[in-house]
């Protein structure tokens, strides 16, 4: 009896492993995943412009916070805007340089993914009106994360190539469907980032980078072969699922969601705006990713992980546009 105790515990004794070590056989086992292929420029140039963002939320939206202190790092001036406000003309989109459409579920998704937060928009002909403005003007850039990924592509604001910043809510080129594993997904995982047009990933191609994702709608599928082609062909397709080879793949489970060529997100043809499946915003500190010790090895930026470049990235565009 004794003996097997002891035996016991000395065998738990000898599985007792440092962090560090646990990491590097995690990594042995998971494969070293992410390479980071650019410097995070954490020094911002402090500037007197006032860079205004607004974050729009509806009922059930429960990434909003995060996304605010994801820009208020870049150094925006990020404002609380309820779709209500919109509504209520309290607020017009006009006076921000940047629109944020954050992740949740609008309306608890019951009519489909953000059909009730797109239809709440785009039936309001004032909203409507000042969305199409502000999408038409050059020196404006809009993120939808998720959920906002999902109402970007009800709206039509990604996937048009003639771009004629009008919403169309009633044949938009992009539509989110359900994953193909029929279920919600929620993990961390691999993706890869590809040259693009999207202001946004400014010199951060070819990284591969883990992050959050959760959703059960977040497979792309375009109206016709058409639209999925000008997007390819116009490198609009600036983030995709990889494999452990960091090839994209449509594969489960590296590929949460069975989206074609591993597609996660797509920006519009001026790379203006940018509508993604994963968060990145909720992937911004390093303690916010899994196996942190590594990461901080591995990055060495302190607390900011990889994807604050996209918000330093819309921040600097800003101030020079
Ligand atoms: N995280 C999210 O924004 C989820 C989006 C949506 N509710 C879905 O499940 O697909």
């Amino acid at each position: 009896m004794w003996e097997s105790t002891s035996y016991e515990l000395e065998k738990i004794q000898s599985n007792v492993v440092t962090a560090e070590e646990e990491f590097n056989s995690l990594e042995n086992r998971l494969g070293p995943v992410y390479s980071c292929n650019f410097e995070l420029n954490n020094s911002l140039a402090v500037s007197d412009l006032s860079l205004k963002v607004a974050v729009i939320r509806e009922e059930g939206t429960n990434g909003d916070r995060e996304m605010s202190v994801a820009l208020f790092m870049a150094g925006f001036e990020v404002w609380d805007i309820t779709v209500q406000d919109l509504l209520n003309d309290a607020v017009n989109v006009d006076q921000f340089r940047g629109l944020i459409f954050p992740g949740g579920f609008s309306y608890g998704d019951v009519l489909g993914s953000a059909k009730g937060w797109a239809a709440s928009l785009a039936f309001h002909p004032n909203v409507k009106k000042s969305l199409e403005n502000f999408m038409s003007k050059n020196n404006t850039f809009s993120l939808g994360v998720c959920n906002g990924c999902q109402l970007m592509c009800n709206l039509g604001l990604v996937g048009e190539i003639n771009e004629s910043n009008t919403l169309n809510i009633d044949d938009p080129p992009v539509i989110m469907c359900h994953n193909k594993s029929g279920r919600y997904e929620s993990r961390f995982s691999t993706v890869k980032i590809n040259p693009s047009k999207a202001i946004m990933f400014k010199d951060m191609d070819e990284s591969i980078l883990g992050v959050w994702i959760a959703h059960a709608e977040g497979r792309f599928e375009f109206r016709n072969a058409d639209v999925k082609d000008a997007l390819v062909t116009n490198n609009c397709i600036p983030i995709t699922f990889v494999d452990d080879q960091n090839i994209s793949t449509e594969n489960y489970p590296m590929n949460p969601n069975g989206s074609p060529g591993g597609i996660a997100g797509i920006c519009s043809f001026n790379g203006r705006h940018l509508a993604l499946m994963p968060h990145p915003e909720r992937s911004v500190f390093t303690w916010q990713w899994p196996y942190t010790y590594g990461l901080k090895t591995a990055f060495k930026d302190g607390d900011r992980a990889p994807w604050m470049q996209m918000f330093y990235n819309a921040y600097e565009w800003c101030s020079r546009n």
